[in-house]
């Protein structure tokens, strides 16, 4: 395996009667990258990950995670292979607290019982607190999911991925309809969670991109225009032709 990439993204394709929305596509992913995907509408971004997770078959093409063939995996599979999904509207139990959403997320353990149990019940509780903190949520723990704004709703359900401990983590449009102060909020949470793992987001706004992207790989019909830095593929003149320049 090369220990470089957590993911290696070769020649995927997928042609929805005759129309390839993602057309030979390859790019890689580091660990404690944050790789972010922009491009115009249309051009393959949410395509990528439901590929990636396994939520659309590929047509051609391979994606290999820590060595692993993902396209030959369910979607339950890559999920625990270690890749974790969030799509753009949040998908909390409103009824259920902060805490609740949280454990209810906590991977199952098998053939527990009794005195192991508990201790199973300490760890949980602590590993809930420890996501609460790092989602901004440790003051909100006893609150019904339905009272919180739509940005920690956004919040809460990261904290439900990440307390399975993704390694690779994919978010699409986390910042949409958050405040300034939220979106704030969401770069550090990134730039911290990017410590321990690797994150790949589509994103529109260019200023939270700045914020967060370790590199940049900008979609065109399916293929990739431009990668790098925010500042390379800025100045990239295909780019503003494309995308920026509108
Ligand atoms: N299941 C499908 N069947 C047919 N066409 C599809 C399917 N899924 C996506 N497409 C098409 O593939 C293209 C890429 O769509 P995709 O949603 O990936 O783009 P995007 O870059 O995420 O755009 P946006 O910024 O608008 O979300 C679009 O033309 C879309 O209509």
């Amino acid at each position: 395996m090369d220990e470089r990439f957590i993911l290696k993204v070769e020649d995927l394709t997928v042609s929805f009667d005759g129309f390839k929305a993602v057309d030979h596509l390859s790019f890689y992913v580091e660990p404690n990258e944050c790789r972010v995907i922009i491009g115009p509408n249309g051009a393959g971004k949410t395509t990528v990950l439901d590929l990636i997770c396994g939520r659309t078959k590929a047509t051609e093409g391979s994606v290999v995670f820590k060595g692993k063939e993902l396209l030959a995996m369910r979607e339950d599979q890559i999920v625990h292979a270690g890749v974790g999904r969030k799509f753009q509207t949040p998908s909390v139990y409103e009824d259920l607290t902060v805490f609740e959403n949280l454990e209810l997320s906590y991977p199952k353990g098998h053939g527990v019982f009794g005195a192991l149990a508990f201790k199973r019940d300490e760890t949980v509780r602590a590993r809930i607190k420890e996501i609460a903190q790092t989602i901004f949520l440790d003051g909100q723990l006893d609150e019904k999911a339905a009272f919180l704004s739509h940005g920690q709703k956004q919040w809460l359900e990261i904290g439900m991925l990440l307390i399975q401990d993704p390694e690779l983590l994919m978010l699409d449009e986390p910042v949409a309809g958050m405040s300034v102060a939220e979106r704030k909020k969401i770069a550090e949470l990134l730039n911290r969670i990017i410590q321990d793992r690797s994150v790949i987001v589509i994103e529109h706004d260019m200023g939270f991109v700045a914020d967060i992207a370790t590199r940049v790989t900008v979609l065109h019909q399916g293929k990739t225009l431009s990668e790098g830095t925010m500042d390379r593929v800025q100045n990239d003149p295909k780019v503003v032709e494309v995308y920026l320049g509108h």
